[in-house]
Formats: structure tokens, sequence, C-alpha cells
């Protein structure tokens, strides 16, 4: 039987991609309420200390610690009340030896005090006498200036990816807008004639659009724009115009669909017509996703992905997601991976490796992994699925009890 395709494997496709893969250049400054998982350009610097003044941590009076050295219930200190401190307002007074002032949470402390006795543990006897119960060690509930963050320190890397805290951290010290890394722009063109765009009623033969949506939706994920180009004919005109147009306009060009052998499968053809060097992958020993297309023209990355719904899917997850944090030069998401037990056998061959959709289970404490079984046409056996189970390129599959990863979906 001839072998339609020059498969190679999983690394040699990801090293082949390596050679011709840079980071995007393009820098823009963004404001923090859009800036969430998106990826830091430069090295940012905290520009002030946090806080900048020395704060209360809790509502009490403001006190010289040593004045309250040993009191106790049976033995208070009683100290002379000299005023309040406003919220938001410089103190208009200092503490004295002897002396406090009433302070609430996060005001700022008044010169002289260096401690704060909670309110608890106090009494106002008349309008100027106070009584102190506990004593107060230097610096009790007080947090001091750069206890946060020092000005001048790096407060995160190049290649950060800002998380709800970062955005929150980043506006305490006044920075409401970042450099980040453009996200990559990703076309994708979907193809078929039997596709028709999801909000209408397929005829006989049709299908809905499904691969538009699940691609949109990774490429957000992984922090890219999606350009929804639409749904090509099997007509090689056509599909060259649009995918030389949407090329024109992307950082990454997907191809869905007819990157298989049949006479109806053109994106091979249409994808080397887009440039030099060309197509570098056509066939990766996997299943699902075999006839996979990995090319590069004009220093861009296209994939032409099978067809297939969790083909695409899986294929996207193995050499587009990887490609766009290069791209935004950002490290690997750290893989997100759940030990359990297969509790059925899964059948492979060897010189292939397989990603079998499964779903977790949690069965008398532990954890298992029960395959979904299904052809790759199936898109419900992704979403009847928690993640994936890898079977190796040199195994013939495993068993049911064997201790397997599932790598989860994200
Ligand atoms: N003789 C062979 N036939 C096939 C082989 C092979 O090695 N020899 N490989 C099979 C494998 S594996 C896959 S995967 C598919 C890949 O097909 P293509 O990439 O060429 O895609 P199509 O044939 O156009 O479509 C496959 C399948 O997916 C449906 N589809 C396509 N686009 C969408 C979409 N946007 N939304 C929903 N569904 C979509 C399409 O209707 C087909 O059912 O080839 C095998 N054949
Ligand atoms: O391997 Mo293809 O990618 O499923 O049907």
């Amino acid at each position: 039987m001839p072998e339609l395709f020059q498969v190679v494997t999983i690394a040699e496709a990801s090293a082949r991609l390596q050679t011709y893969l840079s980071p995007l250049a393009r820098v823009e400054q963004v404001d923090l309420h859009a800036a969430l998982d998106r990826v830091l350009a430069a090295p940012l610097y905290a520009p002030t200390d946090l806080p900048a003044f020395p704060r209360s941590t809790m509502d009490g009076f403001a006190v010289r610690a040593a004045d309250t050295y040993d009191a106790s219930e049976s033995l208070p200190a009683y100290l002379h009340l000299v005023g309040e401190i406003a919220m938001g307002r410089q103190a208009d007074l200092v503490v004295g030896p002897g002396q406090a002032a009433r302070i609430h949470t996060g005001a700022m402390l008044p010169p002289g005090a260096d401690a704060v006795v909670m309110v608890e543990y106090t009494q106002t006897l008349d309008a100027t006498t106070l009584e102190v119960v506990r004593s107060a060690a230097v610096g009790e509930h007080i947090i001091a200036i750069g206890d946060d963050v020092r000005s001048g320190q790096v407060i995160f890397p190049q290649g950060h990816r800002l998380r709800p805290q970062d955005l929150g951290g980043l506006a305490g010290l006044g920075l409401t807008s970042v450099p980040l890394v453009a996200r990559p722009r990703v076309a994708i063109l979907a193809s078929g004639d039997e596709v028709v765009p999801a909000d209408q009623t397929p005829g006989p033969g049709q299908v809905r659009d499904i691969n538009s949506y699940t691609l949109a939706a990774l490429v957000q994920r992984y922090g890219g724009e999606p350009l929804l180009i639409g749904i090509a004919p099997d007509e090689a005109a056509t599909l060259q115009h649009m995918a030389h147009a949407a090329f024109a306009q992307a950082d990454l060009l997907i191809v869905s669909a007819g990157s298989s052998v049949s006479t109806r499968d053109m994106a091979a053809e249409i994808i080397a017509s887009l440039g030099t060097p060309g197509i570098l992958v056509h066939g990766v020993a996997i299943q699902p996703g075999k006839p996979t297309i990995i090319a590069f023209a004009e220093g861009r990355p296209i994939f032409g992905l099978p067809g297939n719904p969790v083909s695409t899917m899986v294929t996207f997850e193995l050499f587009v997601a990887p490609t766009l944090l290069q791209l935004q030069a950002t490290p690997p998401h750290p893989p997100r991976t759940t030990p359990a037990r297969l509790t059925k056998n899964i059948a492979s061959k060897t010189g292939r490796e397989d990603l079998v959709p499964v779903r977790l289970l949690q069965r008398e404490a532990e954890a298992w992994a029960e395959p979904v079984f299904g052809k790759s046409n199936l898109i419900y056996t992704m979403i009847r699925a928690d993640g994936l189970v890898r079977v190796p390129l040199d195994q013939s599959g495993l068993y049911a009890g064997d201790h397997v990863l599932i790598h989860m979906f994200t």
C-alpha cells in the first residue's frame, strides 16, 4: 500500500518549526483593564515605594511602644490623648512621650508614634485620658514604607503573563498602562464545499462550521487575536485568493481541512504557494492529526490542520499553541497533568502516538481515566472528556489499570 504522507514524529515536527520561529517585535501600550493574561514586552520597575507612608493595620491608638512597656489588665498604662488622625491626610499632630492619638486602619502613622494598640486593649476614660492594658512592640500593627515593594525593584520580568493580582499591584503603583507584546493576529480560514456557517441550516450533505469556533477560542486562550476569514470552497482559485488575502493581514495562518490526500484536498498546494521556505512537515505520526501541515512563508508560520474537529483541536494544542506562546516570547504554560489509572485498554500501533480523550472519574478515593472512544469527526467526544492521555510512539497500547497522566484541557 503506498504511503501518502512522509510522517515525522511530534518532536521532529516541532524541531523543524523551531528553526524558523522568532518572537514578534511589535509592542503596544495597553490600559491595565485590557491587560489580563497578556504578556509584558519589557521588565517593569516600581516607580515608588509601596506603601509610600507608614500605615496602621488596625483601628486603635498610635503610641510610642516604650510608653506601654509591661502594661497589663492589672497594671495599665495611662496616656494623654492628643487627637485623632484623619484618613487620607497627613497627621497634623506629633505623638510625644506619654501621648497617644486615635487612628483608623489604613491611616498614616503620625510622627513620634512607632506602634499601634488595638482599640480592644484600651479604654478612653475621658476626652484626654487613655488606659492601655497591653504592651505594644515597636512596629506592631504598622506597615512600613516599602513593605509591599521597594522603589526601583524589578516587579515583573519581560515575558511575564499578567494575572489579576498583577494588575492590582501595577495599579497600586500608578502604572495604569503597560507595554505589552502585540497579540499575534491569527487568520482562520475554514474550507470545504460541505461546510456552511454555523447560523445556517445545513442542506443534505452539508455540516455547520465547528472549527472556526474552536480555533478562534483556542487562539484567544493562547493570547492571539483571531481573524475569522470565513469558509472557502474546495475550488483552487477561490481558496488561493482567500488564503493569500488572509495571510497578508496575519502573523500566523491556519487553514482548516483539505490537508489529506483526496483530489478535493488542496491545502498543501495552496500553502506551498504562499512563499518560501514553504512546507516543512506534511504528516505527523499521530492519531488523530496525521495529515497536519506545518509551513513557513515570509517569516510567518502557516498550519494546515486536519478538518475533523477533534484532529483540529489536538493538532492546535500540539503545534499552534506553543507557536503562539513563542511569538509572544512567553514561556510555555506548565503542563496541567493529573495522574490517574486507566479504566479500559487503549489499542495503538507502534510508530504512532495516540492522543485519546478521557474523562476523569473519582472512584474510591482514586482518580481514573475513562477513555471516550469515537472517531475524530465527533466533537462531542471532546466535550465528554476532561483531557487527553498520550500513548507513546513505541507502545502498542495501554492496559486497564495502567498508571497514566491526563493532560487536562485548560
Ligand atoms: N485515504 C485517506 N483518507 C484520509 C486519510 C488518509 O490518510 N488516507 N486521513 C484521514 C484523516 S486522519 C483525517 S484527519 C482527514 C483529514 O481531512 P482533511 O484535513 O483533508 O479535511 P476534510 O477531508 O476536508 O474534512 C475532514 C472531515 O472534517 C469535516 N470538517 C471540515 N471542516 C470542518 C469544519 N470547519 N467544521 C466541522 N467539520 C469540518 C469534514 O466535513 C470531514 O468530515 O482525512 C482522512 N482521510
Ligand atoms: O487522524 Mo485524522 O486526524 O483523525 O481522522
